[in-house]
């Protein structure tokens, strides 16, 4: 171990995900995951391997050199699980000398924690919202509190298989409408494109009607990078 950041990669890639799709950034992937979400694209994140440790230095060399020599701006920190606890002094670490250096980053949230004094000194967050297909919940009083303290610089993300899962977002909206006094953050539904499978274009059409159908809260953005690398091309 060289250092107390766990990495499993450093690329340039175009977002590919959400309301930023299409923006050249450089991602930094944390590397372990207890999340444990059943569809997810990246299981090879998961294991914490402290032989995968390098240092902020090192980091801050490689996001500069990635973006063709500190030309590319926007950094984008993602997992993995870079709010679990193990990570969050050393990713907190990275984001202060990212800022420093005047770099953007949005960081890749699960929706299972709010971690504060991360998100307050970031500049975006993608939050998820986890939804029944991935076995895992995202409490609604976590997106309670985003969108008090973070509006504005957070959207939701929510990965779709089925009907099951519109709906449970459906609920999720319909839930905080009544609480909430506005929910005017980007709702972002993914349908989701499984690793090993071609492109799922009936799914993608039904998450298109469901929303349509059911009022239009919703902005339904696909995953850019999978539909042109491929559902299993690793840093794309
Ligand atoms: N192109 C591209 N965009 C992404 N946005 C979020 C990603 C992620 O894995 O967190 C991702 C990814 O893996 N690739
Ligand atoms: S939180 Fe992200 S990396 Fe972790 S299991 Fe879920 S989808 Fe995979
Ligand atoms: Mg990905």
């Amino acid at each position: 171990m060289k250092g107390n950041h766990l990495i499993n990669s450093i690329y340039r890639a175009t977002e590919g995900e959400g309301v930023f799709v299409g923006r050249p950034q450089i991602f930094v992937r944390y590397q372990g995951c207890s999340v444990g979400c059943i569809n997810c694209d990246s299981k090879d994140t998961w294991e914490f391997d402290k032989e995968m440790g390098i240092d902020v230095e090192e980091i801050l060399d490689r996001v500069h050199s990635e973006g063709h020599n500190g030309s590319i701006k926007n950094v984008s920190i993602t997992g993995g699980d870079p709010l679990h606890p193990s990570h969050v002094p050393h990713v907190l670490a990275l984001v202060k000398a990212l800022k420093e250096r005047g770099y953007f980053i949005n960081i890749e949230a699960a929706g299972t924690r709010v971690v504060d004094e991360i998100f307050d000194l970031v500049d975006y967050i993608s939050f998820d919202y986890k939804t029944p297909s991935t076995g895992v919940r995202t409490p609604l009083k976590n997106i309670q509190k985003m969108n008090t303290q973070y509006k504005n610089k957070f959207q939701l993300k929510a990965v779709i298989s089925d009907r099951t899962d519109f709906d449970s977002v459906m609920d999720a909206f319909k839930g905080l409408s009544g609480t909430e006094s506005s929910l005017n953050f980007p709702w972002v539904l993914t349908p989701c494109y499984n690793t090993k499978e071609e492109f799922p274009l009936d799914r993608f059409i039904n998450v298109l009607n469901w929303n349509e159908e059911n009022g239009g809260h919703f902005r339904v953005i696909g995953q850019q990078h999978k539909w042109i690398f491929g559902p299993d091309n690793k840093l794309v």
